[in-house]
């Protein structure tokens, strides 16, 4: 994968939705990127389980998380099995926990913050639906790119030709 956000940018410049600087990583992959399939939930995890255990054919999870930073979305059991099922990363406006297993997992997770905390899971949220987190709009099918530098999303792919 030798793409890097900042070049995306020089080249497609305002075509692209950057997100504001918020993320930190961790995953193992500091450098992912794939289709992106959205999810919008608060402080209910069921359809980041749910999701992450389809086959991700090397595409990224969205979640609109709202921010919160009262609870985990995602911990390792969750990223485990989306490694598993070959999701190529996760981008969670929220927040994570067991940092210590998720830094050694071969998957791409950004996240804003870790927390102890575990979510509800009350099968509350929805799917597949136009997004918006960290000042960058996301919808279903968007092709998303996060390196070191940040996080970039492209209506279309931008290295596949
Ligand atoms: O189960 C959860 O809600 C989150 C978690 O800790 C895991 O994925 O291991």
């Amino acid at each position: 994968m030798d793409f890097k956000t900042a070049d995306l940018y020089d080249r497609e410049g305002d075509a692209l939705q950057v997100c504001d600087p918020v993320f930190q990583d961790f995953g193992g992959h500091s450098r992912f990127s794939g289709e992106a399939v959205t999810v919008k939930c608060f402080e209910d995890n069921s359809l980041v389980k749910s999701t992450l255990a389809e086959p991700g054919e090397g595409r990224v999870l969205v979640v609109d998380a709202g921010g919160s930073l009262r609870c985990a979305m995602l911990g390792d059991l969750i990223a485990a099995r989306a490694v598993e099922q070959g999701w190529a990363g996760v981008v969670i406006h929220g927040c994570v926990r067991d940092r210590v297993e998720l830094a050694a997992m071969a998957i791409g997770i950004k996240a804003l913050a870790s927390t102890p905390r575990k979510s509800h899971r009350r099968g509350e949220g929805q799917r597949d639906i136009p997004i918006h987190i960290a000042g960058a709009r996301v919808n279903p099918g968007d092709h998303i790119y996060c390196d070191e530098d940040g996080v970039v999303i492209a209506e279309r792919s931008l290295t596949d030709g």
